[in-house]
């Protein structure tokens, strides 16, 4: 029997609001034609005005969501979000050194838009340590960048110092997003690729509140073009391009930051699924 389908794995937590964690990570990747599978790693109660609480899952249950996974499926790319605290990043790094899950993306959610801390502040140096160097390509917001580097970033230039620190670190690419600069006109990011290649990914900032969900949905889509056999400069390309279309052609959920359009179409050679 075959088990050829192009399959997907998001490692990371639930929104109950559907608009981030695994609830984006799936929209996405269903959306992007590929099969994807989920290690729940902490649940939240959440909404488009917050995160009103958050609960880790044991260990040992982590394990067992990766050893069914293992046991059964051929996943091709995987990603991970919302990791809580030490525990469960070392757990996730322990399950992702046993199995072959593809080229690992971690996208190192720390703080969600309403302000609530996703990732503990003394998680982040067992991100850095032991997580990136598992990592085919990183993708931090700024303020992400900024804890994960050890510096500030006030200027498009500091994004690509950063991007050279992170790569120093030891992930093969990395994407410093630029979407929190607030006073900026545009939402440009910085990608450095592990061949030395280094560019812009520019667009112009849409004005809306609506971008709950933005780091998920860019870094799921690249996970899911990875298992479709894309390489990593052709499916970051199509994540920002997918972003964009998912804030532009925007929808009306809840009474806060709200959802993206997943349902967007990016039109194309790269709607080819
Ligand atoms: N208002 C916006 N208009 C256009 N693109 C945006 C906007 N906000 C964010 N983006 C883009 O969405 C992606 C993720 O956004 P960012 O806010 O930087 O990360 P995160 O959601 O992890 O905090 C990036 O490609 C960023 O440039
Ligand atoms: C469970 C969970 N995971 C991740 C996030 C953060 O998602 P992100 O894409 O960074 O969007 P914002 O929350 O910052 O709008 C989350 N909120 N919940």
């Amino acid at each position: 029997m075959t088990n050829n389908f192009p399959q997907a794995l998001t490692i990371a937590g639930t929104d109950s609001g559907g608009g981030a964690g695994i609830a984006a990570d799936f929209k996405t990747m269903q959306e992007r034609g590929v099969f994807a599978t989920m290690v729940v790693v902490a649940v939240t109660a959440q909404n488009t005005l917050g995160v009103q609480d958050a609960l880790p899952m044991p260990p040992k249950l982590i394990d067992e969501q990766c050893a069914s996974l293992a046991a059964d499926l051929k996943i091709r790319a995987c990603k991970t979000g919302m990791l809580a605290d030490p525990t469960r990043v070392t757990a996730v790094v322990k399950n992702l050194q046993k199995y072959d899950f593809g080229p690992v993306t971690v996208d190192p959610v720390m703080i969600a838009k309403g302000g609530a801390k996703l990732l503990s502040d003394d998680a982040i140096a067992t991100v850095r340590d032991q997580l990136l160097p598992l990592a085919s390509l990183v993708t931090p917001n700024l303020p992400e960048a900024e804890e994960l580097a050890g510096m500030k970033i006030q200027t498009e230039a500091d994004m690509i110092t950063v991007g050279k620190l992170l790569q120093g670190m030891g992930v093969k690419n990395v994407l410093v997003k630029g979407g929190h600069f607030a006073s900026a006109d545009e939402a440009n990011d910085f990608v450095l690729l592990e061949n030395g290649h280094n560019f812009w990914l520019t667009a112009k900032r849409i004005p809306t509140h609506n971008t709950h969900g933005t780091g998920d949905t860019i870094s799921a889509c690249i996970t899911a073009e990875l298992a479709k056999g894309k390489s990593m400069e052709e499916a970051i390309r199509i994540g920002k391009v997918y972003v964009e279309a998912t804030i532009k052609d925007g929808i009306n959920v809840g009474h806060g930051h709200g959802p993206l359009n997943h349902w967007a179409q990016i039109g194309g050679d790269q709607d080819e699924i």
